[in-house]
């Protein structure tokens, strides 16, 4: 009986032991080794996107005499907004855009807002409209943005524009909103295939989280929206083979909530206080970059990531719209990584064919092949 029991505690000691050790071997195999980073360099990509847009430019105005036109209404005097519309104006005299910039001062009422845009909606030359945004608080941003023709939406923030990106099979947008597009042209120029991968896009806004959504949605990812209410966000993250991070918080999204190999656009842009720096700051994104490193497969710095990318699709938009007032179809910068599925809603540079155009052309390849088979 003693040596049963003995036999049966050794035995038990020798199972404790193994279960130890193997638990110690799963802990250690969820450690997984470092991966190495890649930088998207978001300078390079809108530079070279820009250049693009600049030839599109020369050969529309060699062409059909047609000039861009891109009007820019500022509100105010925050230095932030003063320097975004600066360098828009200084990107789109570089790619032989016609500009036309109006600034309003901080009490200027709604009326006299809205008598400037009017004047704009009605100008030939102008062929895209931006307000920028965020407007004085007296003044109803969403009734503004409402005003501006559709087909002059150079943010395509209008409700037509936006439904559009939304709808499945349905009418390509005029524009797609700049920063949202740019997160897109950096995958893809980056080789990155979203279809069937889990996207997380951490924020919600109109201006970023939303479309940035519905254009990965329209590119078959799998997309969760996380916000301020979702419970367990790092359950999500953890999963995300692709991170968008929208949600304005320094260093808010930490390293270990990243799923190894993962790719991170940091749309962030905050400025953190740092003595060191003549300015007393310096600008950090949504995530936490020094972390990230050696999780993530592919990152995007803050600066020098999405923000040039921003004004380089509002050039593309405005090229877009100039294009769509000769009854031209958009512009094909350059082939992406991965075709669109026919008729979805896409985020890409190409021509975007209604599915009417689309059966023609399927049906003419089908032609050909069949004639070249015969
Ligand atoms: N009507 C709009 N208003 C605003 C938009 C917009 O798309 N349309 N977006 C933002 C601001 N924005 C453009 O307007 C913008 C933000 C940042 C950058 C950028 O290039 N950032 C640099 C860093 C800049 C710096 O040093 O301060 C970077 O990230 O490298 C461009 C445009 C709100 N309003």
């Amino acid at each position: 009986m003693a040596r049963v029991i003995a036999a049966s505690a050794c035995g038990a000691v020798v199972a404790l032991g193994l279960q130890k050790l193997l638990r110690g071997k799963t802990e250690a195999r969820r450690v997984s080794a470092p991966v190495e980073t890649k930088l998207i360099d978001g300078k390079a990509i809108a530079a070279e996107v820009r250049s693009e847009i600049k030839k599109s430019t020369a050969e529309l105005r060699a062409e059909h005499n047609v000039t861009p036109g891109l009007a820019v209404i500022l509100v105010g005097s925050r230095k932030d907004s003063q320097s975004y519309v600066r360098n828009k104006k200084k990107a789109a005299e570089e790619v032989g855009f016609h500009t036309v910039d109006i600034v309003l001062p901080e009490t200027v009422s709604q009326e006299d807002l809205l008598f400037e845009l009017e004047k704009l909606n009605s100008d030939l030359k102008v062929h895209a409209i931006l307000v920028q945004l965020p407007l004085p608080k007296h003044i109803d941003e969403a009734f503004v943005l409402s005003k501006i023709r559709v087909d002059k939406d150079a943010d395509g923030f209008s409700a037509e524009n936006v439904g559009n990106l939304c709808m499945k099979g349905g009418f390509p947008p005029l524009a797609v909103p700049c920063t949202p597009a740019g997160c897109v042209e950096l995958l893809q120029r980056s080789g990155v295939e979203v279809s069937g991968k889990n996207a997380v896009v951490v924020g919600r806004s109109n201006i970023v989280g939303m479309p940035v959504s519905q254009i990965l949605q329209s590119m078959d990812a799998t997309v969760t929206v996380c916000h301020s209410r979702t419970q367990d966000m790092v359950s999500y993250l953890r999963n995300a083979d692709v991170v968008i991070a929208a949600v304005g918080k320094a260093e808010y999204v930490r390293g270990d909530w990243l799923k190894p190999g993962c790719v991170v656009i940091d749309v962030g842009i905050n400025a953190v206080d740092d003595a060191s720096k003549k300015l007393g700051y310096r600008l950090v994104g949504d995530v936490n970059f020094a972390e990230a490193q050696g999780v993530a497969a592919q990152i995007t710095p803050v600066p020098g990531g999405v923000g040039p990318m921003t004004i380089a699709m509002l050039l593309k938009n405005t090229l877009n719209l100039a294009r769509r007032s000769l009854q031209l179809p958009r512009i094909p910068l350059r082939r992406s990584t991965s075709p669109a599925a026919p008729g979805a809603v896409s985020a890409q540079v190409g021509i975007q064919l209604p599915k009417e155009h689309l059966a023609v052309v399927i049906c003419c390849k089908e032609i050909l092949i069949a004639f070249w088979n015969f």
